[in-house]
């Protein structure tokens, strides 16, 4: 498992031996009262992979402060040090483990293979800086990763000039052989599977020979706020980068600049700890909440309040309140997130315990996501006697009366806070591999516990 050191030497990563085991469903928790708890949380995986590469890529050493260590963070990790980027555990400015140190490589060097675990950041982050070194790279994934779409970065990656072998059928594993450089140039891509294309290329274009003029022509375009943290990573680096009409960024080549950041709290894992409020009534507070963010999670302060949570801000504290689903707090809601579709996990656990019917729409790229989560949300909630439809790009939930059973997550961590959310209201859910919240947030078990118990009479 390639968890690495935690400040805490008592530290368990799983928060409890049951959750270690893929094989024993975790029974989660059921709210016996309103929550009063604070929250603290490690850091957002979208700004510390960026981050990571962007450091790997600069002109001399930088410093991430509190970054995420999780086993998305651990692949980006590994993934950089194989191409020959050295980075140093220091310790730590925060309560989640230690500071990074990433020193560049004076020269990348492929010759290596990639692995890429669950990592839609890795898969699609990576391959651009692998043509940017000297010999080939092949890039593998967890057996339930291999399907996820990567044909728009092997297009776009021939066009500015790289060689790529692979099976032709758009998707992991394939070989990049890099040659020390790339081309660069204007190249027009279809990102409607996944931002994360547009972010990868634009992360590595400062080095390309000539920059990057990209341009998405496709039915949609999800997930903007990542493709704009990704532009606001580079600016804050002295890259000069454009989006001069929606769906068009241009890159100049130069230097990345290194540079020593603090890395936010991840915020979209600070949505299961906030729909809490909302289910059991009471309150829920999140440390760290910046004033100013890229994080998408950051919506959760307008996007709550449409079901019917009351939210303060108070400094760097960002509280939600709600009445619990018992007392018909929950209101249904018609939402398009498609700016935020990461949430979606989330919302949709909510509405399936809401007064009314919700539909959440402009989320059918998030069948690529770990697993086709609109198909596997509907599966659950409807195991559990719900009533879910899945749209073409969204989900209809009619609440209905719950019961308990297993709650499978599909190795998705995202699915597997979505059941813990039903369980605080529905006894006897249990949750198949919690352990796969490993991905972003190893403490999860240990965290949902203590915000239970803390304020508890
Ligand atoms: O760039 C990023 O850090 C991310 C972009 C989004 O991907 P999609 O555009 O594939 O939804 C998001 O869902 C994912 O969790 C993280
Ligand atoms: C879609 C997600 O992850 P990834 O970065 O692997 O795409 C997610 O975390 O919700």
């Amino acid at each position: 498992m390639l968890i690495s050191k935690y400040s805490a030497p008592d530290f368990d990563p799983y928060g409890d031996r049951a959750s270690a085991n893929p094989d024993v469903p975790w029974p989660a928790p059921v709210a016996d009262g309103p929550l009063r708890a604070s929250v603290a949380l490690p850091g957002s995986k979208s700004l510390t992979n960026r981050e990571l590469v962007l450091a790997a890529l600069a002109d001399g050493p930088s410093l991430l402060r509190s970054p995420l260590h999780s086993l998305d963070s651990e692949n980006m990790v590994q993934a950089l040090r194989a191409l020959g980027t050295v980075i140093e555990e220091r310790p730590g400015s925060g309560p989640f483990g230690a500071d990074l140190l990433v020193t560049p490589a004076d020269e990348l060097f492929g010759s290596t293979t990639i692995d890429c675990g669950q990592a839609g950041t890795v898969m699609r982050f990576v391959p651009p800086v692998a043509g940017l070194a000297l010999g080939p790279t092949t890039f593998d994934a967890d057996d339930s990763a291999r399907g996820r779409p990567m044909k728009t970065m092997i297009t776009a990656l021939r066009a500015v000039g790289v060689d790529i072998n692979d099976d032709g059928r758009g998707s992991l594993p394939f070989t990049v052989h890099g040659t020390g450089r790339v081309g660069g140039g204007s190249i027009t891509i279809d990102a409607s599977a996944s931002s994360q294309f547009v972010s990868g290329l634009l992360l590595s274009a400062p080095r390309f020979d000539d920059g990057l003029h990209l341009v998405h022509e496709g039915e949609r375009l999800p997930s903007l706020p990542h493709i704009e943290m990704t532009i606001a990573a580079l600016a804050a680096r002295g890259v000069t980068v454009a989006s001069p009409a929606v769906g068009e960024w241009m890159v100049s080549p130069g230097s990345i600049r290194a540079t020593d950041i603090a890395i936010e709290p991840d915020l979209s894992n600070a949505a299961p700890f906030l729909a809490a409020a909302l289910v059991a009534g009471g309150s829920v507070t999140i440390t760290g909440w910046p004033a100013t963010t890229t994080q998408v999670g950051a919506d959760l302060a307008d996007l709550l309040p449409l079901l019917g949570a009351t939210v303060e801000r108070s400094g760097d504290r960002l509280t939600v309140s709600g009445d619990g689903a018992a007392a018909g707090g929950i209101r249904g809601v018609a939402l398009d997130l498609t700016t935020g579709g990461e949430l979606a996990p989330a919302i949709v656990a909510l509405a399936a315990l809401a007064d009314g019917p919700s539909e959440i729409t402009g989320i059918g790229h998030i069948r690529h996501h770990e697993t086709d989560r609109l198909a596997a949300l509907a599966a659950e909630i409807n195991g559990l006697g719900g009533d879910v439809t899945e749209l073409e790009d969204g989900l209809r939930i009619v609440p209905r009366p719950l019961h308990g059973g297993v709650w499978r997550s599909y190795h998705d961590h995202r699915m597997a806070t979505a059941g813990a959310i039903i369980g605080l209201a529905v006894p006897g859910v249990e949750i198949e591999n919690v352990a796969t919240t490993a991905k972003t947030l190893p403490q999860f078990t240990q965290l949902w516990q203590a915000m239970l118990t803390e304020g508890a009479p």
